[in-house]
C-alpha cells in the first residue's frame, strides 16, 4: 500500500498541478498545507525539507516500509503523471510534454518578479513597470509557443490525442494570469477555448471550481 503526502503552502502555486493529478485520478493523498503567512512555522519546517523549498512529495510504501521524499515541483509532477498515465503516450510525446513544462518554467522566472513585488507590497507604479517591462514581453513569447501547438492540435490538447500534465499545468497558470488580469479570454480565443476545455474535465471540475483564482 502506497501512501502519498503532498506538502506545499496553502496557495495554488507550484503544488497545484500535483494536487490536480491526485484529484483527477481519485488517488487518496494527504494534502498538507503550510500557512503561507506563518513564517516561524515555515522557518522550522524548511530545515526538514530536502532542498529547503516546497513542494515536497513523501511516498511511503507500507509493505516494504520505505519512505522517500521528492523535491522540485516538476520532478513531482512528472513522477505522478508517469505513474497515473498522463506523461505522454510515446517517448516523443513525453519529450514534448517536458518541453512545454520547461517553457512554462521559463515564463515563471518573469511571473515570479510580479508575485514577489505584490507580496512585498511594492508601489502600483513599480508593479506596472514589472508588468510592462518584464511579464508582458515574456508572456508574448510563452503564449505564441502555446498557440502554435494548439493550432496544430486535432484533439484540443497541447500534445497528442490525450490529456497530459502539461495541459493541467498550462491551464492552471492561465487561471493565475486571469487572476492578475493578464489573461483576458476575449483577447485570446485559442487559449481561452483550451482553458475552458481543461476547466471542464468532469473528474476535475468540482475541485477546480473550489479553488481561488489567485495563486497568492
Ligand atoms: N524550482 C522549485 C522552486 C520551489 C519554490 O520556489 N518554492 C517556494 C514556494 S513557490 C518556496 O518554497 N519558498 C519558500 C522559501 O524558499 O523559503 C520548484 O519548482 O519546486
Amino acid at each position: 500500500m502506497i501512501q502519498y503526502k503532498l506538502i506545499y503552502f496553502d496557495v495554488r502555486g507550484l503544488g497545484e498541478v500535483s494536487r490536480q493529478l491526485f484529484h483527477l485520478t481519485g488517488t487518496p493523498f494527504e494534502d498538507i498545507r503550510i500557512p503561507r503567512n506563518d513564517e516561524k512555522l515555515w522557518k522550522e519546517f524548511k530545515k526538514s525539507t530536502p532542498f529547503g523549498q516546497l513542494p515536497v512529495l513523501k511516498i511511503k510504501d507500507s509493505i516494504s516500509e520505505t519512505e522517500i521524499e521528492i523535491p522540485q515541483s516538476s520532478a513531482i509532477g512528472r513522477y505522478l503523471a508517469k505513474k497515473f498515465g498522463y506523461s505522454g503516450q510515446t517517448p516523443e510525446e513525453e519529450a514534448m510534454v517536458d518541453a512545454v513544462i520547461d517553457q512554462f518554467k521559463d515564463f515563471l522566472v518573469s511571473q515570479k518578479q510580479l508575485t514577489l513585488a505584490i507580496r512585498s507590497k511594492k508601489s502600483e507604479d513599480e508593479i506596472k513597470r514589472i508588468i510592462d517591462d518584464v511579464v508582458n514581453p515574456a508572456k508574448k513569447i510563452y503564449f505564441e509557443a502555446l498557440i502554435k501547438l494548439l493550432e496544430k492540435s486535432l484533439s484540443g490538447y497541447l500534445i497528442g490525442d490525450n490529456l497530459t500534465w502539461a495541459d493541467l499545468q498550462i491551464a492552471d497558470n492561465l487561471t493565475t494570469l486571469k487572476g492578475f488580469g493578464l489573461f483576458v479570454s476575449s483577447e485570446e480565443p485559442i487559449l481561452s477555448a483550451f482553458h475552458q476545455k481543461i476547466m471542464n474535465i468532469p473528474e476535475l471540475r468540482s475541485y477546480l471550481d473550489s479553488r481561488p483564482l489567485t495563486m497568492l
